[in-house]
């Protein structure tokens, strides 16, 4: 019997594996599609990446990297996903990743043995035993629509954006986005350019529009391991001030005042939609009331005619072959109570990597709780009681919960530094 499982070489499976790699561990990986990088491989043949023609990444180049693989000196400061793929590439050639692989191999079904071992089904019907499964199958991949869905019916077209792939299905449209995560800012600036038909995004709650850029330095570096430490009303007040100093009142371009407070909600960055909008090529609703025909009638009382609207309204975390356990069932809420992000104490074998939301970027803590899992199952590593991952478990939700509102966008939110720290600390726990 091999000892690990890994599900998924997406850009979380592929540290997996490396990781497994490096510690002599034995393993398999299952790909459903025919080659890595999951959701940055655009039109990935495992008909499940939300990546669109026109996606670059939001956080900065060496934000993201791996840390023991840097990006490419010539790449932009934010490269476009066949960068990023290029760079998932290159790393698995560089470290000898891809013959670990099995590809075009869909993992349907993981069921706990008596003897705490995992039986493994795959889609060709084979099944296997493992002492140890690590999911790495991604959470921005099955659409979210808003439930209980909207009023009415709208008789245009409706899709959501993860089947958002060109600007052309929005050509000569006039277009209504809802949500105004980083989907809908990204999709909205990129119809407008176009000057093909109308855009507005309907937001219920409006965001804090972060630019990509600082003067001539990326926005996130703002976010560091000195500022993680302030009081978080400090770093509302440091991020207010500099907010100002680099873009003025949202509200000033027209684009409506956020709800939330500043650093209570997932960051939506746009370089450009403040000037488009300020341009009046993007326009600004409140949340839908109902839908009469291709009529669409705001909570203001406001009516106006679309042709398409799209829903960017985030995604459900889903482990199709874990359906059988209540525990993992969370689709609706996305609430997945686990020890660190990665453990749930009554299944200690099991292992989640890069079910996180950092304020900043996700690949190296992906990284880094890849390492953890491999110091764990070479016997380097302990972990604590179940009692005390319970409690902190209880103790991070309450954290989140005083931070984030309840909705279902915010249950994977992280501060990328306190949670990189905390998983180094684990790294210590070590088996004397
Ligand atoms: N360039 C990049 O690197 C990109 C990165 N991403 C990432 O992908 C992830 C997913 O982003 P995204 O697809 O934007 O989804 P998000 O979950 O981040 O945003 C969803 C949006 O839809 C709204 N919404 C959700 N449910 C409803 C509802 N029932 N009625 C009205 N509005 C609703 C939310 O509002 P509310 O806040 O009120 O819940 C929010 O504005 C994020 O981590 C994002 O950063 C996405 C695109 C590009």
């Amino acid at each position: 019997m091999k000892q690990v499982c890994i599900i998924g070489a997406g850009s979380s499976g592929i540290v997996a594996v490396k990781a497994m790699k490096e510690k002599g561990i034995s393993f398999d990986c299952f790909e459903k599609g025919s080659d890595i990088g999951g959701n940055w491989r655009f039109n990935n043949d495992n008909g499940v990446s939300s990546a669109y023609r026109s996606l670059h990444i939001n956080t900065n180049k060496k934000a993201m990297a791996f840390a023991d693989y840097p990006m490419p000196e010539h790449y932009p400061m934010y490269p476009h996903h066949s960068h990023i793929i290029k760079y998932f590439e290159d790393y698995v050639a560089h470290f000898g990743l891809r013959s670990h692989i099995t590809f075009n191999t869909t993992v349907t079904a993981v069921s706990q043995q008596t003897d705490n071992t995992f039986t493994v089904t795959l889609d060709n019907g084979h099944q296997h035993a493992y002492q140890y499964v690590i999911v790495a199958n991604g959470h921005h991949w099955m659409p979210r629509f808003p439930t209980p869905a909207f009023k009415g019916s709208f008789t245009g077209e409706i899709i959501h954006s993860h089947d958002y792939k060109e600007a052309e299905q929005v050509k000569d449209k006039d277009l209504l986005i809802v949500g105004i995560g980083n989907s809908a800012v990204d999709i909205a600036a990129e119809a407008a350019r176009m000057h093909t038909g109308k855009v507005v995004i309907s937001t219920r709650s409006g965001a804090h529009i972060t630019p990509n850029w600082l003067w001539s330095m990326p926005f996130d570096n703002l976010a560091n391991a000195f500022t993680s430490k302030l009081p978080l009303r400090v770093q509302r007040f440091v991020l207010s001030i500099v907010l100002w100093l680099a873009r003025g009142k949202q509200e000033d371009f027209g684009v409506p005042k956020p709800k939330r407070p500043l650093l209570s909600e997932h960051p939506t960055l746009s370089q450009d939609l403040l000037y488009l909008s300020g341009r009046g090529l993007i326009g600004f609703k409140p949340n839908i009331k109902e839908f009469e025909g291709k009529t669409v009638i705001f909570e203001d009382g406001s009516r106006q005619d679309f042709d398409i609207v799209i829903y960017s309204t985030g995604y459900k975390i889903c482990f199709p072959f874990l359906k059988h356990y209540l525990e993992f069932d969370v689709e609706e809420s996305n609430k997945l109570r686990l020890y660190k992000r990665v453990i749930h104490p009554d299944f200690p074998n099991l292992f989640f990597v890069a079910l996180l939301q950092p304020l900043g970027a996700i690949m190296p803590l992906a990284e880094l709780q890849a390492k953890w899992i491999a110091k764990i199952v070479a016997g380097e590593c302990k972990l604590p009681s179940k009692d005390e991952m319970f409690q902190s478990i209880e103790k991070d939700a309450k954290k989140l919960a005083k931070r984030f509102d309840e909705s279902p966008r915010h249950t994977l939110e992280v501060d990328f530094f306190h949670y990189r720290d905390s998983i180094k600390k684990e790294m210590k726990r070590l088996v004397k």
